[in-house]
């Protein structure tokens, strides 16, 4: 393995001062190794592998556990090259390390790729508090938001404040198993200012089935990331309420519809444009075909509500995590703080389901509202 870098830091929270010089590497971590999370140590590690500017070693911060046989999680990843319990038959590339100790794995590290359920990233960004090297570039796979009693926050927002680094963001449609099979996907990185950076990024994901473009608005791209699994429930309700495609494709304009005006609610620089990129229509449509907060939602409704997301969560996806329920509830506690829950009924309906205040079916009364937003 490549272990041929110019420079080599072995304190922690290094300034990187050194680096500016003819030669250097740059070293890729992975933050989270669930399902997305190890597609993209693949996806990346394929690139170091192949392109000079990067060590050759990717780093993967595991959340350890222990599997049924026994052995650690990561003993088994390092084992077999395979992440077994989330990603199982899909060879991440030898070049993934993955490591449990997360002060380890971001040692040393100048990209740092952020790939966690965001019910995690907060105490993960405060145990990483002055262990990133300083001139650290850091980008989120994560879709959520951070939602605190100040406000909404997003997760990019929320990395880059408590590490002191730049935080772009990549986010698309994006199912994981099937980027694992390489098949063909598209993706959008969202960066702030510097489209240098951006381009780094867009190199680090590129591969010949994973088709990656850089868009100027970084919270569009990440709101709809977020945003997306939302709509990704109701769609879920409508399948198991056995409505059918028209009213799957309602619920869908309506989604979007109402994803847009949330994001220029919190934020009027963001684009019309970027909703026609892989990060807007695109998830929606394979989230709501394919993803797994609608099926979830969609078992949720054949059910009748009566049993929770959670336990449906912990039979279905066997430790995978949801985000569109948690997303639901941030979407409803930011419109309710600023009392606009009437303009957004279908997020406000989604989240009223969820918390088993109205019963699935609510989301088809839903559809009969009249439109809120003029067009
Ligand atoms: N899976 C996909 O198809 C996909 C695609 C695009 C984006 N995403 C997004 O990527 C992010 C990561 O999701 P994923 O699919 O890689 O994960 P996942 O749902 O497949 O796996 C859950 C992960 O959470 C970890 N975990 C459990 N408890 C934890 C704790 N207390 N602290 C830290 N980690 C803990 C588990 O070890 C595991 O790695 C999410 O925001 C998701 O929306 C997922
Ligand atoms: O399986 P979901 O519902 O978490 O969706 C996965 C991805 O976000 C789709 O792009």
């Amino acid at each position: 393995m490549g272990e041929n870098a110019t420079t080599h830091h072995t304190n922690s929270a290094n300034n990187g001062a050194n680096d500016n010089q003819i030669g250097f590497k740059s070293r890729v971590s992975v933050i989270g190794s669930g399902s997305w999370g190890s597609v993209a140590a693949k996806l990346v590690a394929f690139n170091t592998l192949n392109l000079s500017s990067f060590h050759d070693e990717v780093k993967m911060w595991v959340f350890e556990e222990t599997l049924q046989s026994g052995e650690k999680l990561t003993d088994a990843i390092n084992r077999t090259n395979e992440n077994v319990k989330y990603l199982p038959g899909i060879k991440l590339g030898k070049n993934v390390i993955a490591d449990p100790d997360l002060d380890n794995a971001v040692k040393d590290a100048n990209m740092l790729v952020f790939v966690t359920p965001h019910q995690f990233i907060d105490n993960i960004c405060k145990s990483l508090v002055g262990k990133v090297r300083s001139d650290a570039e850091a980008i989120s796979l994560i879709k959520g938001m951070e939602v605190k009693i100040e406000g909404a926050c997003l997760i990019s927002t929320y990395i880059s404040e408590q590490l002191g680094i730049n935080c772009s963001v990549l986010m698309g449609a994006n199912l994981a198993n099937e980027i694992a099979e390489e098949k063909f996907s598209e993706a959008t990185v969202g960066y702030r200012n510097n489209r240098e950076i951006a381009e780094q990024w867009v190199q680090l994901f590129t591969t010949p089935y994973f088709m990656v473009t850089p868009v100027q608005d970084v919270e569009g791209v990440e709101l709809c990331g977020t945003l997306k699994n939302v709509v990704a429930i109701a769609a879920g309700f409508v399948d198991g309420l056995d409505m059918g495609n028209n009213t799957k494709a309602a619920i869908i304009r309506f989604g979007l519809r109402e994803m847009r005006e949330f994001c220029k609610l919190l934020f009027s620089s963001v684009k019309d444009d970027t909703f026609f990129e892989s990060c807007g229509v695109a998830d929606v449509i394979t989230t709501c075909f394919g993803g797994r907060n609608t099926k979830v939602a969609e078992a949720f409704a054949r059910n009748g509500g009566k049993r929770s997301f959670d336990e449906l969560e912990a039979e279905m996806l066997q430790g995978q995590k949801l985000q569109g329920v948690t997303t639901g509830r941030e979407v409803y506690e930011v419109l309710r703080h600023r009392g606009l829950l009437e303009l957004f009924p279908l997020f406000a309906t989604v989240h009223e389901i969820c918390s088993g205040c109205l019963p699935p079916s609510a989301i088809v009364i839903y559809s009969e509202k009249k439109n809120i937003f003029p067009v």
